[in-house]
């Protein structure tokens, strides 16, 4: 969590709705009027009284500087404390919540508190041109502005928290570029992206169906939901699946601008991506990722899919999602194993391009492993930026997205002779630990133990059965990467520096496989 400033005119709840919101993140509230008092040894009325109002302003000044400078979670600020240009230019660089409120209340509520100086006479009338001359600095200053006339402070808390994207990444998409909103509570910002939706289709699971059911709830009047309930994990990404599906949107008499919403882990936002790449040859889709590896990985990027006799994930299209709601709430269902393969994903842009990703992990693996911690939101946002930055430049995986299958060639084998049993990310680690294999075996580098420790700190398996060489070669002679009868492997030069090699022998691969299971 970073820093959160509530500013706003006397009586705009900065102090009632800034707790609120301190407590639904989780974290630590602190009121600059309150250090103030606690510094001078005596309540704001008498400063003003004993020492003038510039004596209190640079008392004001000093106190908002320290508290920025201290301070990490939500900080309300005085009502005036945005005169000071310095206090201004201080709060250019955090997120600042402005809150409004109209007069009439406003003045109710200073009634009832009567601890402030300004307003001691003629509340109203002082009260307006307070409001009136500070309105342009709060918003010279804010990221954020709530009207919070006539609602309670736990509403206000839960919208703000929503607003709080902790960062929107863009994907730059040449077609359409698309958000992804990374944050606490982001779910509920799915009606800025309908459209003109008049029906929505919400996919999910049975883990993920009280989820969709407030999506639903989310939904204006006018906009009908529908929720389709799909098979768990794997079971669900298959074309049989897919075709109940679009049975389901023929009977709604489902139109283009229609929009499907994909509400769970990698295996649901696939399975949605597709339901709406192939419905009228193309519908909009929005998905809210549940899973750790869903957000980082399977819901941006617009590679949609599901697995079929031949192999996983061979049949699928390119469909780039309209929005990605990473809501960091919802992994605190997710079971540890899950989170833990969601961050093999998570390594895996570590290797390839942001090793600040592996500092993280290896500094503290239970960190990594605390869903509702920073570290978890930092490594979410890094991870995505990675992702967003590669399939900008390279949706169709003519080039440079190949570098995101780092691991994968083994892993996709693996999953398929283990029918779809084992989980993505876990196949995904010990796919890696094969690449880094084949790195060192071909000369390249030698990130066999930083892959092993890395991994292993997360629980991940890190190791597959021996004797089942040629079985795996059969599945990964039919890669997705492979040009004709040439094999292509991701590799690593060196750290994050990815490769695409076509030379690496069936000796190579053999030995990298005989090293994994030794
Ligand atoms: N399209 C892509 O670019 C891309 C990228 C990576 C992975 N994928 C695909 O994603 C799939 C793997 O995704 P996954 O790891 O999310 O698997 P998953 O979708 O099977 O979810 C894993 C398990 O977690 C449960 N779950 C999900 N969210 C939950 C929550 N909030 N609380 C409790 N349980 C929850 C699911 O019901 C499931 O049992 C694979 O099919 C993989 O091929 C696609
Ligand atoms: O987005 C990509 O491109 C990836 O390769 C991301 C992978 O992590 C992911 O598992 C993806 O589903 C694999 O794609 P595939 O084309 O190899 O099926």
């Amino acid at each position: 969590m970073s820093l959160v400033v509530i500013v706003g005119p006397p009586g705009s709840g900065k102090t009632t709705i800034g707790r609120a919101l301190a407590e639904s993140l989780g974290v630590p509230f602190r009121d600059a009027d309150a250090d103030i008092v606690a510094a001078a040894g005596k309540p704001i009325a008498d400063i003003f009284v004993d020492d003038g109002e510039e004596h209190f302003r640079a008392l004001e000044r000093e106190a908002v500087r320290r508290a920025v400078a201290e301070h990490d979670g939500v900080l309300a600020l005085g009502g005036g404390a945005v005169l000071a240009e310095s206090t201004r230019k201080l709060l250019a660089d955090v997120t600042v919540v402005h809150l409004r409120v109209d007069l009439a209340e406003a003045v109710r509520r200073n009634e009832i508190d009567k601890g402030r100086p300004l307003l001691a006479v003629n509340p109203r009338a002082t009260l307006r041109r307070l409001m009136d001359e500070r309105l342009p600095l709060y918003r010279e200053v804010a990221d954020i502005e709530i009207d919070t006339t006539g609602r309670d402070a736990a509403d206000l808390a839960a919208e703000i928290r929503a607003k709080l994207a902790v960062r929107t990444v863009v994907v730059n998409d040449a077609e359409a570029p698309y958000p992804v909103l990374i944050g606490h509570g982001t779910v509920d910002r799915l009606p800025e992206f309908l459209g003109k939706a008049a029906r929505v289709a919400v996919l999910h699971t049975a883990s993920t169906a009280a989820l969709a059911e407030r999506v639903g709830s989310l939904l204006p009047d006018g906009v009908e939901a529908t929720l389709m309930e799909l098979p768990d994990a794997e079971d669900g990404k298959t074309v049989a699946v897919a075709e109940q599906c679009w049975e389901a949107l023929g009977a709604e008499g489902f139109t283009r601008t229609d929009l499907v919403v994909g509400v769970g882990g990698g295996a649901v936002t696939d399975l949605a991506g597709f339901v709406a790449a192939c419905w009228l040859r193309g519908v909009a889709v929005v998905h809210v990722p549940t899973s750790l590896l869903g957000a980082v990985d399977a819901a941006v990027g617009g590679k949609t899919g599901v697995n079929t006799a031949a192999g996983k994930n061979l049949v699928g299209a390119f469909h780039p999602p309209r929005a990605v709601l990473v809501d960091l709430d919802t992994f605190a269902t997710l079971p540890r194993r899950d989170l833990a393969a969601g961050l093999a994903e998570v390594v895996k842009a570590g290797f390839i391009a942001d090793p600040v990703i592996l500092d993280l992990v290896e500094a503290d693996p239970e960190a990594a492993l605390d869903a509702s911690g920073p570290v978890v939101a930092e490594l979410v946002e890094r991870a995505i930026a990675v992702k967003a930055e590669v399939v900008a430049s390279d949706l169709k995986e003519g080039g440079l997205r190949a570098i995101l299958n780092y691991g994968h060639t083994f892993a996709h084998a693996i999953e398929k002779l283990e029918h779809y049993r084992w989980r993505h990310g876990d196949a995904v680690a010990v796919g890696m630990v094969y690449a880094a294999h084949l790195n060192a075996i071909t000369g390249r580098v030698d990130l066999v133990a930083r892959t092993r420790s890395v991994l292993e700190s997360l629980g991940l398996p890190t190791t597959y059965e021996p004797g089942r060489w040629d079985d795996l070669l059969k599945v990964m002679k039919i890669d997705k990467k492979n040009v004709g009868a040439t094999q292509r492997f991701v590799l690593l030069d060196a750290l994050a520096k990815p490769v695409v090699a076509d030379d690496v022998t069936a000796e190579q691969q053999r030995e990298a496989y005989e090293r994994l299971t030794a």
